[in-house]
């Protein structure tokens, strides 16, 4: 199977677009073909974003805070008006703050699950029932985290994305028969713009704790993304594929 022309004129909604990871999958996707729209909070942002990538071909941003559902309506109805129809959906807006557990408060908890798992759970729902169901076909891809031995010192994320990747085999399941496929993809730590809210000595710390050496790249994600959406996986899904040059499987990335 050549892949060429896989994503011609297909249309893309790539949540947190605007930068870094998220920035990098709708690089990938318009530079095969795809119709790519980006969203964020910040509008500036998006609109740096747009300049960078319109080159690449037909890419639109709208502003959309994944933890406000009315929000979320109005972007649904501005890609049926626009195109009338999504192909893929990538989940890849989110984020959070290290914290030790003892000291998080009500609000930080809820933020962070608000943004990562409510916010993933409102875009998926919406987009399903307003494109994919009555399509029967669509392809979700969920980017969550390194949760594998669970996430100390960010509790909340590790909670949430649990969260997601448990989701993502829910959801798999209740819609397969409907066409639709949806699975996740775990990074790492990925040299991004997200990576610069870290304490660069703690970053450095725990790249030392990767097996092959080096930070991942937003194109290294942004690669497994493609695969998953691609015709080369269209017989996976519910799955949830690592990018973190093995460090889940390596050594200790946290000491007590
Ligand atoms: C200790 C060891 C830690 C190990 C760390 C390992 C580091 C390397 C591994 C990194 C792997 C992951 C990387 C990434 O994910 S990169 C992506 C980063 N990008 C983002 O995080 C962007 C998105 N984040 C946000 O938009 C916000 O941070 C968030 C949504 C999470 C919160 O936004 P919100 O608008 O809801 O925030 P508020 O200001 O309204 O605050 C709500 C409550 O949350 C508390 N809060 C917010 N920030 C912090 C903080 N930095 N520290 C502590 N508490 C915080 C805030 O105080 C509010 O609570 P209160 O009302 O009680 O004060
Ligand atoms: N970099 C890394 O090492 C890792 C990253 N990840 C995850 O990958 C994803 C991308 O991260 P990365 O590119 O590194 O970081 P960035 O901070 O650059 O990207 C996060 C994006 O999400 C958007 N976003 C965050 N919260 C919301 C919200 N409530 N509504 C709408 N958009 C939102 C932001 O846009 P705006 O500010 O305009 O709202 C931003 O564009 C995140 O989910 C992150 O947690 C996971 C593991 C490791």
């Amino acid at each position: 199977m050549i892949l060429q022309d896989s994503f011609q004129d297909q249309i893309v909604l790539v949540t947190g677009g605007g930068s870094g990871i998220g920035f990098s999958i709708a690089k990938q996707f318009l530079t095969n073909g795809a119709k790519v729209v980006i969203t964020g909070r910040n509008e500036e942002k998006l609109q740096k974003a747009i300049e960078k990538l319109q080159d690449a071909g037909e890419v639109t941003y709208q502003i959309c805070d994944i933890r406000e559902q009315e929000q979320i309506q109005q972007l649904a109805d501005y890609i049926k008006e626009k195109y009338g129809r999504l192909d893929i959906l990538v989940n890849n807006a989110g984020g959070q703050f290290p914290s030790l557990a003892k000291d998080l408060s009500f609000n930080g908890w809820t933020s962070v699950i608000n943004n990562n798992l409510n916010g993933t759970f409102y875009m998926t729902q919406t987009m399903a029932n307003t494109f994919f169901l009555e399509q029967k076909k669509g392809n979700i891809v969920n980017i969550i985290a390194n949760i594998f031995k669970g996430f100390p010192g960010m509790s909340h994320t590790g909670a949430a994305r649990a969260g997601v990747d448990n989701l993502t085999k829910s959801l798999a399941i209740e819609w397969a028969r409907q066409g639709i496929k949806i699975n996740a993809v775990a990074p790492g730590i990925i040299q991004s713009t997200g990576l610069e809210r870290y304490p660069k000595e703690l970053v450095e710390g725990i790249a030392k704790t990767v097996p092959v050496n080096e930070l991942g790249s937003t194109d290294d994600v942004a690669h497994a993304v493609l695969f998953l959406a691609s015709p080369y996986a269209k017989f996976i899904t519910g799955e949830t594929l690592y990018v973190d040059g093995g460090q889940r499987l390596w050594g200790d990335v946290f000491t007590l």
